[in-house]
């Protein structure tokens, strides 16, 4: 469910004539995704996105997110450019919520993702990496590892064995993956939350990256790590797919090759990768209640993937010949 607001065909008229894009032809609400409301709209000129901000994004925020999609697509990245209407704006506000049209592209979510797949994956990643670096705009990353060990902690031992008797125990490892976090990896715009859901394909080829709503100025190696946590497993976390894994890998360096010192700390940046999902899951799901539309996503997914990282070591990212 991801429409939280309704828009009768006359305000989607009237919002659509603000922007130089056709007449409306029809809008439907579009079911994934759980933070914002989306519509796929059509009009006698083409197909667009329109997004209605709804919660947890600071609209202080929006000039970052809808400028860099502008600033990827114009350095071809496969990234949907914002539609500006004809005052020259990005965003505009309906209702007191903001809104943005942007350009729709097409393409697949994958479920289980392919080897090569996950090769284009990684070097659409590398591109976008490397295209943001002379992005003007900067954002600190609220998610940090410090953050995602107080978000455990205020979670509180007791909530967290509510949902599984193991998590309790993550808090203690968040904070010793907050204390030896590595410092001065080299630094770019990252996406933050590359999940499959959140990559459009066709075939073997990426041809969208979409929802970077938790993009952020960060290390270009914590984003891979959050990459490869997100794709080279089932989704339970309970099976490694060491092809898709290495693939991934790979087609990142064919763009991008990680420094020595990035490819030393991927697998503690792995493993806080995958206590930032334990962690907004497990506030998440203490927070909904179990009767609620959206369904809860299980922290024990991300924790059994850091069990995994913390066993395999630097095995999974190895240099190859
Ligand atoms: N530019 C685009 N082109 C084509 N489809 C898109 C585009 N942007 C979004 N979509 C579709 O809309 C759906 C929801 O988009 P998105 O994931 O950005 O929503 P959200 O509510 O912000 O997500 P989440 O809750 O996962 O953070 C996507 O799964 C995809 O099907
Ligand atoms: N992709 C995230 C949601 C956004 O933080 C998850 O699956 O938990």
């Amino acid at each position: 469910m991801a429409v939280y607001t309704h828009l009768g065909a006359e305000d989607l008229a009237d919002l659509i004539a603000h922007y130089d894009v056709g007449t409306l032809v029809s809008a439907k609400g579009i079911a994934e995704g759980v933070s914002n409301s989306n519509w796929l709209i059509e009009t006698d000129r083409g197909r667009f996105i329109l997004t209605m901000y709804e919660r947890r994004i600071d609209l202080d925020d929006l000039p970052f997110f809808l400028g860099l999609l502008d600033h990827l697509s114009a350095a071809s990245c496969p990234v949907p450019r914002t539609i500006h209407d004809r005052d020259g704006q990005a965003s505009r506000i309906l209702d007191g919520k903001a809104v943005a049209l942007i350009e729709f592209l097409p393409g697949v979510s994958v479920e289980r993702p392919t080897p090569s797949q996950a090769r284009a994956v990684g070097a659409a990643l590398a591109q976008v990496h490397l295209a943001s670096r002379d992005f003007p705009l900067e954002r600190t990353d609220p998610l940090d590892p410090s953050f995602n060990w107080h978000t455990l902690e205020r979670c509180g031992e007791q909530a967290l064995a509510s949902i599984d008797p193991e998590l309790p125990g993550t808090i203690d490892l968040a904070r010793r993956i907050a204390e030896n976090w590595p410092a001065d990896l080299d630094r770019a715009i990252i996406h933050a939350d590359l999940f499959p859901d959140n990559v459009l394909m066709l075939g073997n080829r990426v041809s969208g990256m979409i929802d970077f709503y938790f993009a952020c100025s960060g290390a270009m190696a914590y984003d891979l790590a959050v990459t490869h946590a997100a794709w080279s497993f089932d989704p339970r976390g309970a099976d490694y797919r060491p092809r898709v894994g290495a693939a991934l890998i790979e087609g990142y360096e064919s763009v991008r090759p990680l420094t020595s010192r990035e490819r030393q700390g991927m697998s503690l940046l792995a493993q806080g990768a995958c206590l930032r999902f334990t962690a907004s899951r497990a506030e998440d799901w203490l927070d909904t209640p179990s009767d609620a539309l959206v369904t809860r996503k299980d922290p024990m997914d991300f924790a059994r993937r850091w069990q995994f990282y913390a066993e395999a070591g630097d095995a999974p990212f190895a240099a190859r010949d």
